[in-house]
């Protein structure tokens, strides 16, 4: 069961700010689960066996959605595609061509280095489905550059780690050519790890590198910090730990259910001449907010450089993104699309 939370706004404001929490942000207490009986797809191809491919495809073999002996993989890492063979029961195959032929939906999930013109090369030599669906989840590379293949209907994602445990938050968009159902079907595979946002301008995707795509790691800097900085003062180190995790979840969790802005919810915890007030001193006299703005920046100008876009972007830079990119993320949904969005 996916909860939702949709609590009524008292205050313009509120509704603001809930209009945009609300409308994308779920906590899901129970992981989807399929019968089987219908598959969506007859062979699923997997180019790369990485981390993210990991994550998405773990997901979609353990929730039901498709059994394994559906799925072919290829890496160049022959250690790494075995590896990920044995765990989850898939075929490998011995090259790209091989893993491709025959398949409806091809996940591509190789290094942005390694997609080059050797990659397509071989690519093109394999004759997938006609109507096969490529999902791309590399970072930087624009729905353009999968024009070297010759697959028409191209997905581009930015996923995240959270994935690996079925919370992952997947960022979408895709040519034009894909039918409703193809989007459906898109969303379905991605709820298999977690949450999914379609954004009608693949541009956002290069944004939100910067926010949910590197995000955990900015978040798992701050978990060491909090660690570390319980262990200076004394604490021991596991408990510590689990102090950091449970603000964090917990934190995350009252933002969601309470849908109120979080600058209320930081007041709420700051006593007048207490110890919050003493601690957010200290962060806003060490900038937090424009050090974290400025690597979010620095993150959103690497995604474009790896697409090889204009990069010179964000403050003191020539290009203003936001005018480049006038559209919001979901104004091209039909309400049935919103409606699967917001069932997510
Ligand atoms: O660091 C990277 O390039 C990738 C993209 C988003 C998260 N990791």
């Amino acid at each position: 069961m996916i909860r939702l939370f949709n609590h009524q706004p008292s205050t313009t404001s509120r509704l603001f700010w809930r209009s945009c929490v609300t409308r994308y942000h779920y906590y899901s207490t129970e992981k989807p689960s399929f019968d089987g009986t219908t598959p969506a797809f007859s062979k699923i191809a997997c180019i790369g066996t990485g981390k993210m491919a990991h994550a998405l495809l773990k997901p979609m073999i353990t929730t039901g959605f498709h059994p394994a002996k559906d799925f072919t993989v290829f890496d160049v890492s022959t250690n790494l595609m075995e590896q990920v063979s044995n765990e989850l029961g898939v075929q490998t195959a011995e090259s790209i061509p091989e893993a491709i032929e025959g398949a409806d939906f091809i996940l591509c999930a190789v290094k942005p280095q390694n997609l080059n013109a050797a990659f397509f090369a071989e690519f093109r030599k394999a004759q997938p489905h006609p109507n096969a669906i490529l999902l791309s989840v590399i970072a930087g590379k624009t729905i353009d550059v999968f024009h070297h293949t010759h697959i028409n209907k191209i997905v581009r994602s930015m996923p995240n780690t959270p994935a690996q445990v079925g919370e992952g938050m997947t960022v979408w968009s895709c040519t034009p050519n894909l039918t409703g159902s193809d989007r459906n079907l898109i969303q379905t595979v991605l709820s298999t790890c977690g949450h999914s946002m379609y954004v009608d301008d693949e541009s956002y995707i290069d944004m939100a590198t910067s926010i949910s795509g590197s995000g955990p790691a900015y978040i798992f800097l701050l978990m060491e910090s909090m660690i570390d900085g319980a262990v200076h003062m004394g604490f021991p180190r596991d408990k510590a730990t689990t102090l950091v995790y449970h603000t964090m979840l917990g934190s995350t969790l009252y933002a969601m259910e309470s849908g109120e802005h979080p600058a209320i919810l930081r007041n709420m915890v700051t006593s007048p001449s207490g110890t919050t007030a003493s601690a957010l001193y200290e962060l806003e006299n060490g900038k937090i907010r424009t050090v974290i703005k400025d690597a979010m920046w620095a993150c959103y100008r690497r995604s474009l450089e790896m697409g090889n876009h204009d990069s010179n972007v964000g403050p003191g830079r020539s290009q203003t993104p936001h005018v480049v990119h006038a559209a919001t993320p979901d104004s091209e949904l039909s309400s049935d699309d919103e409606e699967v969005v917001r069932q997510r």
